[in-house]
């Protein structure tokens, strides 16, 4: 299993460049070998920079948006329209300013209850990997400041759930249900990249990339890519505390 590769900038907006050239890159690669690009986005504030420059002319013109299928690492349990919802952000930063079609885009339909939502994904992301292995060609991932990444959060089942899938999860805390990919099918993916910014991470990027093992507390511990490789974009503030 390779080691994680760290991408430090100075600023935010450095590591958010450096993520939308390295998945310019990684998609003109992909297409090129096998004619299709798939990738798993990842929801929250911080990948909105990443969706907007994506969108911009400068990086949207350097692509054949039409070979992408777009998934979604987690999606919160809300309704498609709702500010919270994951799809909506990225329908917003860059769906619509790309005009991306309906068919390459693989939404949670929320409309379901939670467990029949999760295995109504799983049974669309298996449909599009037909009988070959589910591999993401990248998925990409942020990192709450209490170690959750996707929605895969502390003390929840869903950590220690082998199957590769999608799954509901419950969070006690807040009353409310997300959906998630499981670590499982996230590590299958040939590239994995969290993009992580701000001082308040820093402790959370250090005890996931240098702490005891404790998966418990550190959910993003899980993430390791069984073939591809792990890509961390961070920047100054984010990695400060790491211990060399
Ligand atoms: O649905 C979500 O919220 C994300 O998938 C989640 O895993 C996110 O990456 C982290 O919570 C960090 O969120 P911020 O980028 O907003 O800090």
């Amino acid at each position: 299993m390779s080691q994680p590769i760290l991408h430090v900038s100075k600023t935010a907006d450095l590591a958010v460049l450096e993520l939308a050239e390295f998945f310019i890159r990684t998609a003109k690669e992909t297409i090129a070998k096998t004619g299709r690009f798939s990738v798993a986005l990842s929801g929250g504030s911080s990948p909105k920079k990443l969706y907007e420059l994506l969108a911009s002319p400068e990086f949207s013109s350097q692509l054949d948006w039409d070979k992408v299928d777009f998934f979604f690492g987690d999606e919160r349990y809300v309704p498609s329209d709702d500010p919270d919802s994951n799809a909506l952000m990225v329908k917003k930063a860059l769906f619509d300013p790309l005009h991306i079609p309906a068919k390459n885009i693989f939404t949670v339909d929320t409309s379901l209850p939670p467990d029949e939502a999760a295995l109504k994904y799983t049974q669309a992301i298996q449909h599009r990997y037909q009988a070959e292995q589910v591999r993401f060609d990248l998925v990409l991932l942020g990192l709450g400041d209490n170690s959750h990444t996707a929605s895969l959060f502390p003390h929840t089942p869903v950590l220690h759930d082998t199957s590769v899938s999608v799954k509901a999860v419950f969070l006690e805390e807040q009353n409310v249900y997300r959906i998630t990919m499981t670590a499982p099918l996230i590590n299958l993916a040939h590239h994995l990249a969290f993009l992580v910014y701000g001082k308040g991470k820093a402790e959370a990027v250090d005890a996931v990339l240098n702490g005891a093992e404790d998966i418990e507390n550190h959910p993003a511990q899980l993430i390791r890519a069984a073939e591809g490789e792990v890509h961390w974009f961070l920047d100054e503030p984010a990695a400060s505390v790491l211990s060399v």
